[in-house]
């Protein structure tokens, strides 16, 4: 069926209430009603499954929790558990002595001494009759006179009144009377007053203060806009006698969603009291949230006496017992109500912060109220046991201010403006390329990925490993009182690919300096466009945080890459955001093969080779051995022409002629004299730690069984030389250090050699030679070290007869 084109013909519009007076659009609400929830009466009558008695006393320790002073507890008549569930609450004295337990009852007298007989022996307990008053139900479910009806609600109060005095007499129990002319907003105002006037009258005994009647007026159903409930409020609150002894409840339902709005437009027209669930359970649409209209008057400023500070475990313990969840859109409660997605909004919540937390201070300084003023944020989700991390996600409705501002909740790190925009710009891709919304996590990953920041998993193709900054006066001062200008030199060891490689550059500044090395040594040729720092976290933890803008040198308005660099050490954070930057801008185009450039003028240094050589082989070449190798270098790049002074070496070059000149890791078949077994055993008489080598060498090709003895290893080893080379072998040096760790380490060996050989009468020949070796055995790294050495001189075998 379709709707209709006039719904007139079907539906009537309400009645306005004849009221042209009306105070209540002006008035402030300027403090919290008295609440009364009915979860477990009227929220639990709506639910497919009424709650267990445990479900209810779960729900009920929450509500004490939260502060409610008045709970309708159960319809006793209805069903042995809402009874028994009473009963066990005042049994086993759970309830604090300051919350009154109300329950409901129909104007039947059976069932409002059941109801009674529930809440014998409660300290205080409120006893809730209804009756239906407008006309439709009067008409069709009663079917009785206005009059029936006021003599029905006036002879069962009188019930009520006399049951609940023996009551007291017998038990001790303290009463309040609540009577509801249920479906208020339909019956006539003046009908509803001439029930209550004969209601009030009928129990006889209403005071002031705590002996107040209550009359509750329920919205039973919502049928008309917030404004005629409070009109009917204010009616009735203006015609009703001795108002002072009335206590005017409202219970208004939702079924046109305002609720929350009828509620607090019935409390501007005097409503004292609000019925109603918390996230707002109840018949059909449900009864008006607690919750809600707690946290609105919060949001003005008004105490509301509920306490919802930690509003996750209040949703944990009513979702459980109602088995109805809580939409993410509901105020307050919902999943999504602290989060923007929206870039606009994350931008104003992001500068909002900022702005805030500056005047805070300000504010604290002074001893000035700290008023919480934030954009798209009524409430401080804090104040809610919420978390900021859910206030900002991201999506590709986002922007730049959302984004950077989980970075900096997330990293410590407050981008640049222009470099918020670069990221935004990667996190936009993903976020539209998936389709999805952009995790926290995700976020942080891209950011790391992006600029290779934070541990090795994220490190770029450019590293910075170690890094000395000096520096030395550039000119002279031309006069008196002029300042010299500084330059500074960067001297470091940088990751290239994977490989350590030694980065020196000179220029006003430490980030220049690397650039000046970058481009030099690797042909990367950026210039800095913008630059910005700042510290992170406090005290000890302290860090700087820089950001570089890099551009191709002379092409000052280029596009530009952005890094970002995190160091205890504020020129580390410039060089790590140069490194950064300076990875974004290489990609993955292949950099040219380092070079050293060595030779015989002042530009080569011994430094420089030997610590090629540390970090491509991880040897610490010892003092001579640096000097040895830096002779072999100079003689090599001389070659046959004489008169080159300097020139480029490659570091593979430049490792490949340290491995052949020590036989370092070289295959063993091309060296003279290799190891192929051996076994070292302790011998002498034990007073001393002589020690005995057997085993096997191979010499020029062929297999020679060996066997020495001699104070140490070395010398064993020299002593096994000696039965098959003619002259004599000596150790001049000796070193060893250990490479790696735990289970990975070996032994690396450096040993010099002199060897004498006696050439004819009178004619000695003597020479020496470095040998280096590295092995998991400390002993075998040492012995392998001197066959090298011994390979590199020109040694002559003995003549052996019968050798093998
Ligand atoms: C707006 C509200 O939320 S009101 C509260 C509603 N809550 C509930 O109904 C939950 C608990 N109710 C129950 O368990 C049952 O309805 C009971 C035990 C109260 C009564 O059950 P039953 O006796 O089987 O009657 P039933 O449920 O059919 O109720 C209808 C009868 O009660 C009468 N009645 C309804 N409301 C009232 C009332 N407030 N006062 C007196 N009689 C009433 C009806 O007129 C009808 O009478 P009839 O049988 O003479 O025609
Ligand atoms: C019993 C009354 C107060 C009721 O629940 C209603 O009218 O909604």
């Amino acid at each position: 069926m379709p709707m209709l084109t006039d719904p007139s013909k079907k539906y009537k519009p309400y009645t306005p209430v004849n009221i042209h007076d009306r105070q209540w659009p002006s008035k402030r609400t300027t403090k919290a009603p008295i609440w009364l929830s009915t979860d477990l009466r009227d929220g639990n009558q709506a639910l497919a499954n009424p709650m267990t008695i445990e479900q209810k006393t779960l729900f009920f320790q929450q509500l004490v929790k939260s502060g409610l002073k008045e709970i309708e507890v159960a319809y006793p008549a209805a069903s042995d558990t809402d009874f028994n569930f009473v009963r066990m609450l005042i049994e086993k004295n759970m309830v604090p002595d300051d919350v009154w337990l109300q329950v409901l009852t129909p104007a039947r007298e059976d069932l409002i001494k059941r109801t009674i007989d529930s809440v014998a022996g409660a300290k205080h307990a409120i006893i809730h009759m209804y009756n239906a008053t407008s006309p439709l139900f009067r008409n069709v479910v009663f079917r009785n006179s206005k009059e029936e009806t006021v003599a029905l609600a006036i002879k069962h109060t009188k019930i009520i009144r006399q049951l609940t005095e023996e009551c007291t007499a017998r038990t001790g129990t303290i009463f309040k009377y609540e009577y509801s002319p249920e479906t208020f907003t339909q019956t006539e105002p003046d009908f509803a007053l001439e029930i209550c006037e004969a209601v009030k009258t009928a129990w006889g005994k209403a005071g002031t203060g705590e002996d107040r009647i209550i009359f509750n007026l329920p919205a039973t159903v919502e049928i008309g806009p917030c404004n005629l409930y409070a009109d009917m409020i204010e009616y009735f609150c203006r015609g009703i006698s001795e108002r002072e002894k009335v206590i005017v409840s409202l219970h208004p339902h939702n079924d046109r969603g305002t609720g929350i709005a009828a509620a607090e437009c019935g409390l501007l027209a005097g409503g004292d009291r609000i019925e109603g669930c918390l996230f707002g359970n109840g018949e059909r649409t449900g009864n008006v949230d607690l919750v809600i209209l707690a946290l609105n008057l919060y949001s003005q400023g008004i105490a509301p006496n509920l306490d919802f500070s930690d509003i996750q475990s209040v949703i944990e313990v009513v979702t459980q017992c109602n088995d109805l969840p809580v939409h993410p859109r509901h105020p307050y409660a919902g999943d999504l109500v602290f989060t923007a997605f929206s870039g606009s909004h994350q931008d104003a919540i992001k500068k909002g912060f900022e702005v805030q937390n500056k005047r805070h201070a300000e504010a604290d300084a002074k001893g000035e109220n700290k008023y919480w003023d934030m954009p798209y944020l009524p409430l401080d989700p804090a104040d809610l046991g919420c978390s900021y991390e859910a206030v900002i996600r991201v999506n590709s409705q986002s922007g730049k201010g959302g984004i950077a501002y989980l970075v900096k909740q997330h990293l410590g790190l407050d981008l640049p403006r222009k470099m918020q925009i670069a990221f935004y710009q990667v996190v936009q891709a993903v976020a539209d390329r998936e389709a999805r919304e952009m995790m926290v996590d995700d976020i942080v990953t891209a950011f790391r990925r992006t600029y290779h920041f934070g541990g090795p998993s994220y490190q770029g193709r450019l590293a910075l490993k170690s890094f000395e900054i000096s520096s030395e006066p550039s000119v002279e001062p031309e006069g008196e009182g002029e300042t010299q200008d500084e330059r500074r030199r960067f001297d470091g060891t940088i990751l290239v690919d994977g490989v350590l490689r030694v980065i020196k550059g000179e220029g006003n500044g430490p980030l220049s300096a690397l650039l000046d090395g970058l481009r030099t040594h690797l042909d990367i040729d950026l210039s800095i466009r913008e630059y910005s720092e700042h510290t992170t976290g406090d005290g000890k933890e302290a860090k700087a945080a820089s950001y570089v803008e890099l551009v191709p040198s002379g092409e000052p308005r280029g596009s530009g890459w952005w890094g970002a660099g995190l160091d205890t050490d504020i020129a580390g954070s410039g060089l790590r955001a140069v490194l950064s930057a300076a990875n974004g801008h290489i990609g993955d185009r292949p950099l040219p093969e380092l070079k050293l450039l060595v030779g015989f003028n002042k530009q080569s240094c011994l430094a420089d080779v030997a610590s090629v050589v540390l970090n491509s082989l991880q040897l610490e070449l010892p003092r001579r051995l640096q000097a040895s190798f830096f002779e072999v270098v100079q003689r090599s790049v001389r070659g046959k022409e004489a008169n080159v002074l300097v020139k480029e070496m490659s570091y593979d070059t430049l490792i490949g002629l340290f491995q052949e000149t020590y036989g370092y890791d070289v295959p063993a078949e091309r060296s003279r004299v290799w190891m192929k077994s051996f076994k070292m055993v302790y011998c002498g008489d034990g007073s001393d730690s002589r020690r005995q080598i057997n085993g096997e060498l191979v010499l020029d090709g062929k297999v020679r069984a060996i066997s020495g003895e001699g104070n140490g290893p070395l010398s064993a080893m020299l002593a096994a030389l000696h039965n098959l080379i003619e002259g004599m072998f000596a150790v001049r040096e000796y070193s060893e250090h250990s490479i790696g760790e735990g289970s990975e380490v070996t032994a690396a060996s450096y040993v010099e050699l002199t060897y004498t050989r006696e050439e004819g009468q009178d004619n000695q020949k003597r020479s020496a030679a470095w040998g280096v070796a590295r092995d998991t055995d400390i002993t075998a790294s040492g012995l392998k070290a001197v066959l090298c050495a011994v390979s590199k001189v020109d040694f002559k075998l003995k003549n052996v007869v019968n050798g093998s």
